[in-house]
């Protein structure tokens, strides 16, 4: 098992298109993209932040599936979840963000996306997210699945990768992402499946998925 070479984004400068540039790119050519540092500074500490006031019944056991099919499994994840409505600033300034994101990659890509839905995650020591795709070919209208870090020194043996599996189907290529503050993944969510291993601290993210527009007459959805 090996993994690629990881193409690293630029690490610097405040302007976010180079990164949106280097994400369409990466994705256009191989579905995914991990790009440390892409995740402003300023924006990372915001989010810690606000983390740090959500009260402790702010945030919920984390399911699985879609609204009527939605369950809580925890066999398959143990992290809990708040989902990001923009009533704080941090939480604005972060769907900011990702608005400028969507719109780089609908310029580069042309994959409509048209909504985007984020939650934070909080993972305690021993939690864990097994394999899972994120959509499902011919239902989903989750297109593209992000991930930010929001860990200050995470160490080696803090574990708690993002494990990535590249191609399924042939040789079980795999990519370990580390958590680290500021990495932003990006792939699309039908083609990945993908896993969180456990980790021997808390580690704390946002994942969020962009989304076409799938409304039939009668059947809003994405649900609002
Ligand atoms: O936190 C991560 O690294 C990935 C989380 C994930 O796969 C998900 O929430 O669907
Ligand atoms: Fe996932």
């Amino acid at each position: 098992m090996t993994a690629p070479d990881l193409l690293v984004c630029p690490a610097s400068g405040s302007d976010d298109e180079p990164f949106f540039a280097q994400m369409a790119d990466d994705v256009r050519r191989r579905g995914y993209a991990v790009c440390p540092g892409a995740l402003p500074l300023p924006l990372c500490e915001a989010l810690l932040a606000q983390l740090q006031v959500i009260p402790a019944d702010g945030f919920e056991r984390a399911g699985v599936g879609r609204e009527h099919n939605h369950t809580l499994n925890r066999f398959v994840r143990s992290d809990e979840i708040c989902w990001i409505t923009g009533e704080s600033a941090a939480g604005r300034e972060w769907l900011d963000w990702s608005a400028r994101l969507q719109r780089a990659l609908n310029r580069q890509l042309l994959l409509g996306l048209f909504s985007f839905e984020s939650h934070f995650a909080h993972y305690g020591p021993g939690d864990f997210y097994r394999k899972h795709l994120d959509a499902f070919r011919g239902q989903a209208n989750r297109v593209l699945s992000l991930v930010a870090y929001l860990n200050r020194g995470w160490q080696p043996d803090d574990g708690g990768e993002l494990l990535m599996y590249l191609d399924d189907e042939a040789q079980g290529e795999t990519l370990k992402v580390v958590p680290a503050l500021g990495t932003v993944v990006v792939f699309l969510s039908e083609e990945f499946p993908h896993e969180v291993l456990p980790a021997q601290r808390d580690r704390y993210s946002i994942a969020g998925w962009f989304r076409v527009n799938t409304s039939t007459a009668g059947r809003v959805d994405p649900p609002r």
